[in-house]
């Protein structure tokens, strides 16, 4: 028996547990503080069994994952520490940031258990266990940093476990993983939040800006809507490398001042082919770089005319889908449906629709 302990089962924890629990030879024990906590876990079924004692977790698990906010890792990697681990046990964790806490972990002694630095790159705007989905990690990369001194079977057992998200794993030292993620998370979430504040500022003489926001503005600012602190310790904590990234964002915009005062037309429609190029080049499956506004995920087993009989059944009540994507089939699990929508009114009624009328429904 394979015993998985999982500290923060929130989104991203909740979300690893459900891809865990109920496979074959694998028990998931999820950890909190919290009494009221424990007890949710328990409720929801995301994990087999919940303890508020630290020590009781960790000391029967032969896999550990510290799923707490960036600010809080390395607090729980130093404690973890001081327990007595299972020989050969592996302690990961799902922070955004990789740097510091790989260097928390070298800077301790765990005896015979081992560390690798680990960072699903899927999640979303929500928070807490209510959000985690068995479906999150599916098709997305999953990051790992082991350091040259982890023995590669090590890695390979994580690896091994890490099959059941269906995640792609992918492994990048961690220095890299906090430039690459910098750039491509931790910017993006920067200018969301300015652009919302912006014309926050402007709605306050004129409250047509927030009601004329359309898609465009929507879909680039789902992300400000991310949790405050969370945010906080994950910019705080990759703060050096975000600096230099707001200097070559200023950059960028400064290009647009330029064009613009310069009525430059043919450089503005230069600027939107090149990205438009680049942008398309994303192949769409990587649900880790981009993923739709308001998804939702239904196992369909495998009827002939399905897929119109939920389309119709969403149409008959005037849901609109703004896009539908079939995620593989395969023989040993019912095929899956991405159902994707402008709104989080229009997910809503149609989780509430298709989970009425049996099929299930996953976030
Ligand atoms: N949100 C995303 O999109 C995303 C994606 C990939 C990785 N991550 C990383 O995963 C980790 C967890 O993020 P999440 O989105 O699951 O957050 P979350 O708030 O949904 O979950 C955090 C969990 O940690 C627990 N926790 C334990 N000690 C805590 C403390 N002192 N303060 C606050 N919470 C504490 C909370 O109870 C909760 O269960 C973070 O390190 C984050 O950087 C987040
Ligand atoms: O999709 C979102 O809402 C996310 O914010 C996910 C996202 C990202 O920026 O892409 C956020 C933080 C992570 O560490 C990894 C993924």
């Amino acid at each position: 028996m394979t015993t998985v302990a999982i500290f923060g089962v929130g989104l991203i924890g909740g979300s690893i547990a459900l891809c865990l629990k109920g496979k074959p030879g694998i028990t998931v024990i999820g950890h909190s503080n919290r009494p009221s906590q424990v007890e949710k876990y328990l409720q929801r079924g995301v994990v087999d069994y919940a303890t508020t004692s630290m020590q009781e977790a960790a000391e029967q698990a032969d896999f550990i994952f510290v799923c707490v906010p960036v600010g809080n890792l390395e607090e729980y990697i130093e404690k973890l520490a001081a327990f007595q681990l299972k020989p050969g046990c592996i302690i990961t964790d799902a922070g955004s940031t990789k740097a510091s806490v790989a260097a928390c972990a070298k800077s301790l002694d765990f005896g015979q258990a081992y560390f690798i630095g680990g960072h699903p790159m899927a999640g979303s705007e929500r928070t807490g266990v209510e959000a985690a989905s068995s479906h999150l990690y599916e098709n997305a990369f999953y990051v790992l940093t082991p350091d040259e001194e982890t023995p590669e079977t090590v890695v390979e057992r994580l690896v091994d476990l890490l099959s059941h998200t269906k995640a792609n794993i992918v492994r990048v030292n961690a220095k890299e993983h906090d430039e690459i993620a910098g750039a491509i998370s931790h910017l993006p979430h920067i200018i969301a939040v300015s652009l919302v504040n912006q014309i926050r500022g402007y709605n306050e003489q004129n409250d047509l800006y927030e009601s004329l926001a359309a898609g465009g503005f929507r879909d680039i600012t789902r992300i400000a809507s991310g949790d405050p602190t969370l945010w906080r310790d994950i910019l705080i904590n990759n703060r050096h490398v975000v600096l230099k990234l707001l200097h070559d964002w200023s950059n960028e915009t400064n290009k647009f001042v330029q064009m613009l005062e310069n009525a430059d037309g043919d450089a503005i429609a230069g600027a939107f082919e090149t990205a438009g190029n680049f942008r398309s080049k994303m192949p769409e499956r990587r649900k880790g770089m981009i993923h739709s506004a308001f998804d939702c995920y239904v196992d369909i087993p495998d009827h002939p005319g399905i897929i119109g009989k939920i389309t119709s059944e969403l149409g008959n009540s005037l849901i609109n889908l703004s896009n539908i994507h079939i995620i593989e089939s395969r023989e040993d699990v019912p095929g899956i449906l991405r159902l994707s929508f402008r709104s989080q009114e229009y997910l809503d009624q149609a989780v509430i629709l298709l989970t009425a009328k049996g099929y299930d429904v996953h976030l």
